[in-house]
C-alpha cells in the first residue's frame, strides 16, 4: 500500500552566523495511513522542523517529501497553502486561534479558505465540530474568554474542519494542566479510532505511549523507530 507520508533523504538547514546549520540530516521515512506516530527526542534536535516539513509549513533544503500523493518540494507557496488546507489539520502548542474571532468563526475559517461548502453548511459543520469537543455552549466566546484547554479543543475542531486525512500536532499538551491535557489526549484517541493519520511531537509520555509508533529524533537523525500495540 502507498504510504500517506514518504520522505527520501530529506535535509534541512538554516542560515547561521558564518555559515549554515544542518538541522535534519538525510531523513528516510514511510508512514502508512491510519498510523498514530509520536515524535520524541531531546529539545532542539529537529522534531518540530520535521513536523513542519511534513505539514508543508516549511520547505526542505534537499530531498523528497510525498504526502497524500503530492510531492511537496515541487509546490510553490500558493499551491502548498491550498494543499495544506485540503490535506492537513494542524494543532500548535499555543493554540494559535485568531483572538478577534469567536471559537465558531475560528472553526469556520479553514472552510472559508477552501470554499467547498455553502456558507450555511460551514456554520452547521463548525457547530457540530465544537459540539464533538464539548464546546457548543462556548461557540460565541472569544479565545480569551475560555481556558487554555478549551482553546486547544477548539483548535482541534478547527484542524478537523476540512476533514483532512492527516493531523499534525506540535506539543499539543505542552501548555496545558493535566486535566486539560487528558481531555485533549482523549480527543486524539478518538481521531485515531476514526482512521485519521496522526503525527505528534510530544514530551508527554502518556501521549507518546498511546501512539502505535514512536520515532526518536536525535541530532537531526532518526535515532529509533519503534512500533507497538496502542494502549
Ligand atoms: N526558522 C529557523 N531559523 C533558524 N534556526 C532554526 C529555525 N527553526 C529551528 N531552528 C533551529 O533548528 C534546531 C532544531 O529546532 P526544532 O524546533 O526542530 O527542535 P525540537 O526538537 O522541536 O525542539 P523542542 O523540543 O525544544 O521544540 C534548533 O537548533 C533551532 O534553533
Amino acid at each position: 500500500m502507498q504510504p500517506i507520508i514518504e520522505l527520501n533523504q530529506v535535509y534541512k538547514d538554516y542560515p547561521q552566523a558564518g555559515g549554515r546549520q544542518t538541522v535534519l540530516h538525510g531523513i528516510d521515512l514511510r508512514i502508512a495511513a491510519g498510523e498514530f506516530v509520536a515524535i520524541v527526542g531531546p529539545s532542539g534536535n529537529g522534531k518540530s522542523t520535521l513536523l513542519n516539513l511534513i505539514a508543508g509549513i516549511d520547505h526542505p533544503s534537499r530531498g523528497e517529501i510525498v504526502v497524500a500523493g503530492h510531492a511537496l518540494q515541487n509546490l510553490g507557496n500558493e499551491r502548498l497553502a491550498r494543499w495544506r488546507g485540503e490535506h492537513v489539520g494542524i494543532v500548535f502548542q499555543f493554540f494559535q486561534l485568531l483572538p478577534a474571532l469567536s471559537l465558531l468563526q475560528n472553526v469556520i475559517l479553514p472552510m472559508d479558505f477552501l470554499g467547498r461548502l455553502p456558507k450555511r453548511q460551514r456554520r452547521e459543520r463548525a457547530l457540530q465540530l465544537l459540539d464533538s469537543v464539548g464546546l457548543l455552549g462556548a461557540a460565541d466566546r472569544l479565545p480569551s474568554q475560555v481556558s487554555g484547554g478549551q482553546q486547544q479543543r477548539a483548535a482541534i475542531a478547527r484542524a478537523l474542519a476540512n476533514d483532512p486525512p492527516l493531523i499534525v500536532a506540535d506539543e499539543p499538551t505542552g501548555n496545558l494542566d493535566s486535566a486539560s491535557a487528558d481531555s485533549v489526549f482523549d480527543l486524539f484517541s478518538h481521531l485515531r479510532d476514526r482512521g485519521k493519520t496522526l503525527l505528534m511531537v510530544t514530551h508527554n509520555e502518556a501521549l507518546a505511549d498511546a501512539a502505535s509508533r514512536k520515532l526518536e529524533i536525535r541530532g537531526g537523525r532518526l535515532h529509533a523507530d519503534s512500533h507497538r500495540e496502542p494502549r
